[in-house]
């Protein structure tokens, strides 16, 4: 795999008649922890969904996790990404429960059928519970839960099949700003663990970059503006161009803060 986690090269994504996605080169590293920031409509989920073999590109190469994208059976790669955005929740059928939804994912499943699963399975989903903060809801059925819980949750199952690649779309979205600072402190602490997947987190706020992020992508009319390490890419002129306004960009020790001037 040479280091190389993700690989794009010249993606072009087309639907009716518009581009999604404009030649996109980008690549990931083991290691590494990225941010993908753009406006609404940038071609953030689609990217995604590219980097998760979901979506195949209209025109260029996708090389994930050292296979490429077309040349590979899906099924077999689908379990080493870990994926958790708003398409995941939305496919979640009424009563499932929480540690259902978690365990599996094993299977890229979104609740239990009749497979089986033995001790240890159950120990690392309701490991993995604990450990986003949502151990005691493991019971509770999936729809009942509050839009932090869920989040949470979500990741939670995304790290079941213990992915080589995790992918979260905008997964502080909703949340209120105990929520999301609470979020922001837990993809920290796994952004520095030396044992995490890479790292690929889609937002639309700079405040939502965690500590330990390393790499920044940011995305206008479906073109990469600019891409590489996050001292980089984090100026007001790089972000002012993507979001199409005047920003003026702040650092706090490893968190950032922008605002219109
Ligand atoms: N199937 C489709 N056919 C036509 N246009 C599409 C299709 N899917 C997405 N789009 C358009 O492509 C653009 C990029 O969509 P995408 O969801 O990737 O953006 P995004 O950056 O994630 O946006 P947001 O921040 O609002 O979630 C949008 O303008 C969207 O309306």
């Amino acid at each position: 795999m040479d280091g190389r986690v993700l690989g794009l090269n010249g993606v072009t994504v087309r639907r009716g008649g518009g581009h999604l996605l404009d030649g996109v080169d980008w690549s990931v590293l083991e290691g590494e922890r990225w941010v993908i920031l753009g406006p609404n409509g940038a071609g953030k989920t689609t990217l995604l969904n590219v980097a998760s073999s979901q979506t195949y590109p209209t025109a260029g190469g996708v090389e994930i996790l050292g296979e490429r994208l077309g040349g590979v059976d899906v099924f077999e790669l689908r379990p080493l990404i870990g994926y958790a955005g708003a398409s995941v929740s939305s496919r979640i059928e009424e009563d499932t429960p929480v540690l259902d939804l978690v365990l599996s994912a094993a299977y890229g499943y979104l609740g239990r059928f009749r497979e089986e699963y033995g001790v240890p399975d159950y120990g690392r989903a309701r490991a993995l519970l604990g450990h986003w903060g949502v151990g005691d809801l493991a019971d509770r059925s999936f729809h009942t839960l509050s839009e932090g819980e869920r989040k949470r949750v979500l990741i939670a199952r995304a790290l079941m099949s213990d992915p080589e690649l995790l992918l979260l779309d905008e997964p502080a979205a909703g949340l209120d700003l105990g929520g999301r600072e609470d979020l922001v402190r837990r993809m920290g602490k796994l952004a520095m663990s030396d044992v995490a997947p890479a790292l690929v987190v889609v937002s639309h706020h700079v405040e939502e970059i965690p500590p330990g992020f390393t790499h920044g992508l940011l995305l206008r009319e479906g073109r990469v503006v600019k891409a590489g390490p996050l001292g980089e890419v984090m100026t007001a002129e790089y972000l002012s161009e993507t979001f199409g306004l005047p920003l003026k960009i702040e650092r706090d020790g490893d968190r950032w803060t922008a605002r219109a001037i």
